[in-house]
């Protein structure tokens, strides 16, 4: 049976951590602040962004809140990350992803600050995760959890084969960036690849990021893999007072007999992206101190 790693537990730790560090800044009056950006009602972002704002205040991080109608232009969406950028209480502008249609996310991102980059996906930081002897100002937050989770429960990935499933560029890529900055020998499998399930089965590591449903089932991986599930899928569930229940890219139950190291859904990667971000924001802080 897999040993399951708790990403709640780890995650608490982290924001015990990231505490103390913002403790230690608070007293030379140097409080971290991030301003965490939505823009209209949809409620799967509500409820992430609430979740940031709530764990900002656990840690003393400063959250900045804004909160933008679903009409707002790009033009004006552009002006208000600029002011962001311009505001020196502020160390870290997180824009919530999804953005309503009409606007060009790309160009949001790329309008943030790098040093302010909290999230990672300016293409600049991008592009120093994927060259050889450059480091990006911030890492992704949910791709970091996955490494995280993995060196704090004693999986070194050094020498080992990857398999990321999924090329996403919120987790796929910039996951498989990391894995082989850690020096692992890393394939990515996509809705492309045929067969997929022959590829998984060389893994040692494997990182389930494909939005698919209990996808990868118990006879994909090797005995003793390391299995990282970042799939948030709901499904019906007519037992359920909600309707519907959570559930990850892998088949759980199937995978847990087999794997030697599993992340469960929910309470595996989701609460480290939280964590992270609050890890890349003291981070951002520090950086910004003139001393
Ligand atoms: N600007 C960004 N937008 C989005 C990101 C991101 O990293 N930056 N990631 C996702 C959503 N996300 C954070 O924003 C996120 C997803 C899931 C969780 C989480 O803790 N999930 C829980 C379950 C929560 C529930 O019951 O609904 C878990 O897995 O245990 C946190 C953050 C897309 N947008």
């Amino acid at each position: 049976m897999a040993q399951i790693i708790d990403g709640k537990a780890i995650a608490a730790d982290i924001r015990r951590e990231v505490a103390a560090e913002v403790a230690a800044l608070s007293s030379t009056h140097n409080v971290p602040g991030l301003a965490v950006v939505i823009v209209g009602s949809r409620k799967d972002s509500q409820t992430y962004v609430n979740m940031k704002r709530k764990a900002c205040a656990e840690v003393g991080i400063r959250s900045v809140d804004v909160d933008l109608p679903e009409d707002i232009s790009e033009t004006a969406l552009v002006a208000e990350v600029h002011r962001l950028n311009a505001d020196p209480a502020v160390h870290g502008i997180l824009v919530q992803l999804p953005l309503p249609k009409h606007i060009n996310e790309e160009k949001i991102l790329t309008e943030i600050s790098i040093e302010k980059d909290v999230d990672g996906f300016h293409p600049l930081n991008i592009g120093k995760l994927a060259m050889k002897g450059r480091e990006p100002l911030f890492v992704p937050c949910t791709p970091k959890g996955c490494m995280e989770l993995l060196s704090r429960s004693g999986v070194t990935v050094k020498g080992k084969r990857a398999v990321v499933v999924g090329r996403s560029n919120i987790v796929g890529l910039p996951v498989s960036l990391l894995l082989l900055k850690a020096d692992a020998t890393v394939s990515i499998v996509h809705s492309r690849t045929p067969d997929p399930e022959s590829i998984v089965r060389e893994a040692d590591v494997v990182i389930a990021a494909a939005g698919q449903a209990m996808m990868i089932k118990g006879d994909w991986i090797k005995p003793g893999a390391a299995v990282i599930d970042v799939g948030t899928n709901s499904v019906d569930d007519p037992t359920r007072k909600s309707g519907y229940r959570l559930v990850g890219d892998v088949d759980f139950g199937d995978v847990s007999k087999v794997a030697g190291y599993l992340t469960p859904v929910p309470g595996g990667v989701g609460p480290m992206t939280v964590g992270m971000l609050l890890k890349n924001t003291v981070d951002g802080a520090k950086r910004g101190i003139v001393e």
